[in-house]
């Protein structure tokens, strides 16, 4: 190729300065480093869903093709950046913006389960099958090679934050990361952001992982859309979902992603989530009962001294079902209503004004705010259950339906509500109306197919039908009894009477195995024949 001498020259997208090729990446980084929104003139902001943009650190210029190199990533994965004075600047180990310097300040703003998002592996608690140490996310991680991934878990179980980290620990390596959440962003702002991708790429060898909140909820035409700019490295896809991946994601692009299924946060999890918020918020633990603590609990200061119980962070941990969301908000409302209205109840030894107790009813009224108190695993669990059969039972169809509902809504498993029901078509009703255990299994299997919450109203039917019903326990009855004559059998159980057993070969024939056995088709009048063993002839059951 001849040397003319004259380099290849490139315009500079920002200031429309003309370079030569080789020069274009340090002064695209000088050019961006300034910052100078004048030279962004007619770039349009992009915006890709209501208040979200394409997020980069630093890139509030937001120029739609390049965006400021930097280090530190997404700004939502870490504390509100400060706005009193550098000292606030550096990340705060627990959490919260060290300028807040009152309980009220740190839980203004931002919810607290935002406010608290690890920024770091050390931080993300729980989730150890994917990420214990030697897994294979956590070696990509610490080699900075992620491959495109789904994050597939319940609600707040920390995908999101999951995704940020990663973004975060791929900044280290230079990459970009930028977020959609499926529920409002469109094709074309799909589109842009590949676009964008391909220029970063192009011009400034810079990678770009793409976090997709709620993936599932994008069409397939949108999820085609990524199909080959994964496969050829373009984007590194990050995609969250709460729902099963298989059925929800299109075929193609799941085949080019790992999944990643991460599972409910256990209550030890949930409970070192909270404590890392009690710290932060500096609110004290009383490890027994509030009395045996009270001379530790005066305060001289002007802001009243809180004090949280250690059982109500239990139960608090037990009752938000492993959803880190739920439980940090619900800590959230418990604090800020006792702030409110709560000091130490009056009488309580050693109580002041300058004290607040949160106790765990504190908790639970915070938590029922929110979401209905419901405890999945516990005693709530087999009470609501409890209630539910009754009512049925009592044929009280208000009563019943209520209950359905408490669980429900509640979040209990709809196939555990359905499996009650078919026990009790035939434990409850029975043949007073045998069509009832076909409603019940119709009801499960119809749960099964559909899942919730649009099976909510097939057990609504079922458990009306039920309440409805005539009730017979002639038959539950009657087997109670076969049960209890034979566990009260006296030495060994009485052998099957020769005449009724089958008898296939000719030893047994041979042996008296279905001698003088009366096959009842065979006679037009009543047949006279024992069926039970002698000992227990004329025995009633029913
Ligand atoms: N494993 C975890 N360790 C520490 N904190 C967590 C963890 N998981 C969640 N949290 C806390 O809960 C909040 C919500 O979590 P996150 O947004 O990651 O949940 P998610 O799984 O993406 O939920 P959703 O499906 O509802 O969007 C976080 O801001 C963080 O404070």
């Amino acid at each position: 190729m001849a040397d003319s001498g004259a380099p290849d020259l490139v315009r500079c997208p920002v200031c429309l300065q003309e370079l030569p090729t080789g020069r274009i990446n340090s002064h695209l980084d000088c050019c961006l480093q300034r910052g100078d929104p004048t030279a962004l003139q007619g770039s349009k902001r992009l915006r890709l869903s209501g208040q979200e943009e394409v997020k980069e650190s630093g890139a509030t210029t937001a120029f739609p093709l390049f965006s400021k190199p930097k280090t530190g990533v997404v700004d939502s994965a870490c504390p509100s950046p400060p706005t009193r004075g550098r000292g606030a600047e550096k990340d705060d180990s627990q959490g919260l913006a060290t300028g807040a310097t009152t309980l009220p300040d740190k839980l203004d703003g931002k919810p607290l389960a935002d406010k608290m998002r690890p920024c770091s592996l050390e931080d993300y608690v729980g989730q150890s099958k994917v990420l214990g140490e030697k897994t294979l996310l956590r070696t990509l991680l610490h080699a900075h090679e992620i491959p495109s991934i789904i994050l597939w878990g319940p609600p707040g179980c920390g995908k999101t934050t999951l995704a940020h980290i990663i973004a975060k620990n791929s900044k280290k390596n230079g990459a970009r990361f930028v977020t959609l959440s499926a529920t409002s962003a469109t094709t074309n702002d799909v589109r842009e952001v590949i676009k964008q991708a391909q220029n970063e790429l192009r011009l400034v060898k810079r990678k770009t992982i793409l976090f997709v909140d709620e993936i599932h909820r994008f069409n397939k035409l949108q999820q085609d859309t990524f199909l080959p700019h994964v496969e050829c490295g373009t984007v590194t896809l990050i995609g969250a979902t709460t729902e099963n991946p298989s059925f929800e994601v299109n075929s193609a692009l799941l085949s080019r992603c790992r999944v990643i299924v991460l599972e409910k946060l256990s209550v030890e999890a949930m409970e070192s989530i909270l404590m890392r918020a009690i710290k932060s918020l500096g609110i004290r633990v009383l490890k027994q009962d509030v009395h045996s603590d009270s001379e530790d609990a005066s305060s001289s200061h002007s802001e009243p001294a809180v004090y949280i119980e250690e059982k109500a962070i239990s139960t608090l941990a037990h009752l938000c079902d492993g959803d880190a969301r739920a439980g940090l908000n619900g800590l959230q409302l418990a604090v800020q209503a006792r702030l409110a209205t709560g000091k130490a109840p009056a009488g309580t030894k050693g109580s002041s004004s300058n004290e607040i107790f949160i106790r765990e009813e504190h908790v639970k009224e915070g938590l029922q705010r929110s979401h209905i108190l419901y405890d999945r695993a516990g005693e709530e669990h087999y009470n609501c259950i409890s209630a539910l059969h009754k009512s049925m039972r009592g044929s009280d169809e208000n009563a019943s339906l209520y209950w359905l509902g408490r669980m429900l809504e509640g979040g209990e498993n709809p196939l555990y509500v359905a499996r009650r029901l078919v026990r009790f078509a035939s434990e409850d009703i029975g043949l007073a109306d045998p069509l009832a255990l076909n409603q019940a299994v119709a009801a499960y299997q119809g749960c099964h197919f559909i899942g919730m919450p649009e099976c909510e109203v097939l057990l609504a039917q079922c458990v009306t039908y039920m309440a409805r019903a005539p009730k017979s326990i002639e038959v539950y009855q009657a087997y109670s009894k076969v049960k209890e004559c034979l566990k009260n059998h006296k030495g060994p159980l009485p052998s099957v009477p020769l005449h009724l057993r089958n008898a296939p070969t000719k030893l047994m024939k041979s042996l008296g195995y279905g001698k003088g056995y009366k096959y009842n088709p065979m006679y037009q009048e009543p047949v006279e024949q024992n069926y039970l063993p002698e000992e227990l002839k004329g025995i009633k059951f029913f």
